[in-house]
């Protein structure tokens, strides 16, 4: 196709997109490329501070995102990537950099700052190129670049930043807006590349395309003000950062008199300094990259720290690379990490099953003594348990001076383990205590056995006559572990799609209603019915919500036997993945029976990669072996389809659950 001569370039490449944001998947997508979704493990924790210009910021949390991406594949899914894309998008106002909010009160304090305000939006991408060489190692080269596009916005009254914030739409965006769904009506106007706010700058990537593919030579092009090539550092990658290298006739001007022979590859090693760590070798991977941005940031500052950075440069290499005496640090820490990270779960359900973060919440400074007298604990005990969370960053010391260590809530804590707190995980985390934690104790059982472990721990409490709850408390238990769970999760998939369309909606298994009320608040002309077994529905009394004018009502019946209610859309959240095949097909039957032409399907589960690499999330609650099984969004779509519901979209929300919309054929 004419449009897309360069993308067109990138056919029969392995080409991965090192991003969960469904807008970028989108915007790519929507431009014809083909590739595959490896969501970024990188934390974007940077230290802003070391950068002197936001921009700096964005393009090395891309250069980052797409490096562990790029290193991670060889290693973890047998395979080296072509093409590795990496972005990210930030908010400058006021010299502050603004990434996603963190909650609300975050969301509410970054669009006060925008209102009435112009700010620029940066999105910093990085291309990684990969040459899989037959000697086990992988060359990396480095192309990185950034978009700039100036948003005005309206002054925003304290109602409409409220109501706009209560729609969960800002959380998971930059600087708090989508400019591409509500938050455009907050917009005055926009001078640049509309899709850049968005999250991708489709056309400067393109024209970067068409510079590395068709005009090979111009590579070696540096703008003025953009950023150095930078040295080899311990990464062994050639780099070089491009700032809208193609505004005006940059390119144009610098491009050498032969365009078209000179090979990128030699350009781009001649440009930077050779080096034999050029080449990463395919056998170790490393995870911790974050260190590397600040050393090839510092590098270009003067002489003398550039020495104490190459002398940081030669400790990095041997802590990431290890001796021959001397394993990995990297590696170790990974290890221990996954040996230890039972004992920081239990410290976890132990510290929440004393309520330990309401008590700080509460009484935030308490010590040791006060804090083991208040839940009836040791205080050798109390004192192991407080200090274990502070090491996992969930309590702080308060008052470092004071001669007793004083405790509180990090925020982390404050958001998430408070049991009255909106986002509270305090249920789904007693559940992951008392019921997923037995379960996985009989792992090796489960795995030999192939299937649930739910009998024998069932059996061993009998035999330990340990106190046997009533089933309205396991029932409550479990009730309230999905609720919570629910509620953190709503938003993302009640947003994921445009659903204004469909007026009435029905969620199977919906339990307490924390996502139909989500969807009522997003979608303001919708009202559901949640359908869920008669047990469950007597019991919803104990999570009242606010019902927002009555269009959260609630019918008792299994869906496995009973009559569904009609709707225009259907809801399966967190089902399919616990049904075994039979089960899941009367279900699917069911709802195809009932819906009619363009009624909608909206599936929302945990994702796996098409070639089963991850999320561990997903594969990790495999392991519980209930009847079902975790499938991937093509499996899920092939399902679909044998059940005539065609796959209008899928997102990879990024959250904990992804989401894909079916439309009844
Ligand atoms: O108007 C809009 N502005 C920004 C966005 C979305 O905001 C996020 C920015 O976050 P980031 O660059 O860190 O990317 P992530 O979503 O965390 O995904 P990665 O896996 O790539 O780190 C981005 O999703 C933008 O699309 C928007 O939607 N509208």
């Amino acid at each position: 196709m004419v449009l897309n001569p360069v993308i067109s370039k990138l056919a029969g490449k392995l080409v991965v997109l090192a991003s969960a944001s469904p807008r970028r998947q989108e915007i790519l997508r929507n431009a014809g490329l083909r590739f595959e979704v490896v969501p970024s493990w990188f934390k974007e924790t940077l230290d802003k501070g070391l950068f002197k210009a936001p921009h700096e910021y964005a393009v090395e949390t891309a250069k980052q995102k797409a490096l562990e991406v790029a290193r991670r594949m060889p290693f973890k899914h047998l395979k080296t990537p072509d093409i590795v894309i990496g972005a990210d998008t930030i908010v400058a106002v006021n010299s502050l950099i603004l990434e996603k909010p963190v909650d609300k009160q975050d969301a509410y304090k970054m669009l006060s700052s925008l209102s009435g305000k112009e700010h620029s939006v940066f999105t910093g991408v990085a291309i990684v190129l990969c040459h899989d060489k037959d000697n086990q190692e992988v060359d990396y080269q480095m192309i990185a670049f950034y978009e700039e596009t100036k948003v005005k916005f309206a002054d925003l009254s304290e109602d409409m930043l409220w109501e706009y914030i209560n729609s969960g739409e800002p959380m998971d965006k930059a600087g708090g807006y989508g400019i591409q769904a509500l938050g455009g009506m907050l917009v005055e106007y926009v001078h640049g590349d509309f899709l850049n706010v968005v999250g991708f700058p489709l056309n400067h990537f393109c024209k970067q395309l068409d510079i590395i593919y068709n005009h090979s030579s111009s590579f070696a092009v540096e703008k003025k003000g953009s950023a150095h090539p930078l040295p080899n550092g311990s990464l062994g990658i050639s780099i070089l950062d491009q700032h809208s290298l193609q505004k005006g006739s940059e390119a144009e001007k610098h491009r050498s008199p032969d365009s078209s022979s000179p090979k990128l590859t030699q350009h781009i090693q001649n440009s930077s300094t050779s080096s034999p760590a050029h080449k990463v070798k395919r056998t170790s991977y490393e995870s911790g990259v974050g260190s590397q941005s600040v050393v090839s940031n510092s590098s270009k500052h003067n002489d003398g720290e550039s020495s104490r950075l190459t002398q940081l440069n030669r400790q990095q290499q041997t802590e990431q690379r290890g001796t021959e005496n001397q394993p990995k640090t990297q590696d170790l820490k990974r290890i221990c990490e996954l040996m230890d990270g039972f004992k920081a779960s239990k410290a976890l359900f132990t510290a929440s099953k004393f309520c330990m973060f309401d008590l700080l919440h509460n009484k935030p400074g308490l010590d040791a003594a006060e804090v083991a007298e208040e839940i009836k604990a040791s205080v050798k005990g109390t004192e192991c348990l407080l200090e274990a969370c502070v090491s996992l960053g969930l309590l702080k010391i308060k008052d470092k001076a004071h001669p007793k260590p004083l405790f509180e809530n990090t925020d982390l804590a404050t958001s998430f383990l408070r049991s009255d707190a909106p986002f509270s995980l305090h249920g789904y985390i007693q559940h992951c205590s008392e019921t997923l934690w037995p379960l996985f104790s009989h792992l090796e059982s489960a795995v030999q056995e192939g299937v649930s472990q739910h009998q024998r721990v069932k059996r061993q409490k009998e035999l330990c006559q340990d106190p046997v709850c009533s089933s309205q408390e396991l029932k409550l238990r479990f009730m309230s572990g999905m609720h919570s769970f629910a509620k953190i999760t709503a938003a993302a998939v009640a947003t994921a799609f445009d659903l204004s369309r469909f007026r009435t909606a029905c969620d199977l298994g919906g339990c307490t209603g924390a996502m139909a009320h989500e969807l009522v608040k997003a979608h303001p002309g919708m009202s559901v019915t949640v359908f869920d077994l008669p047990a469950v529905v007597e019991m919803k009394e104990h999570f009242l919500q606010r019902n927002t004018d009555n269009k959260v009502s609630f019918v008792a019946g299994d869906f496995l036997k009973d009559e569904l209610p009609k709707a225009d859309l259907y809801i399966l959240a967190r089902v399919l993945h616990d049904l075994t095949d039979e089960k899941l097909h009367i279900l699917l039957s069911k709802i195809a029976q009932t819906a009619s032409s363009g009624c909608g399907l909206l599936l929302s589960e945990i994702f796996l990669d098409e070639d089963r690499g991850g999320p561990s999330r997903g594969l990790l609650q495999a392991l519980s072996l209930s009847e079902g099984k975790q499938r991937s969004a093509g499996e899920y779509k092939l399902l679909l389809e044998r059940h005539g519901f065609i796959t209008a979209h899928t997102r990879h929300t990024g959250h904990l659950l992804d989401a894909m919309l079916s439309v009844k054929a």
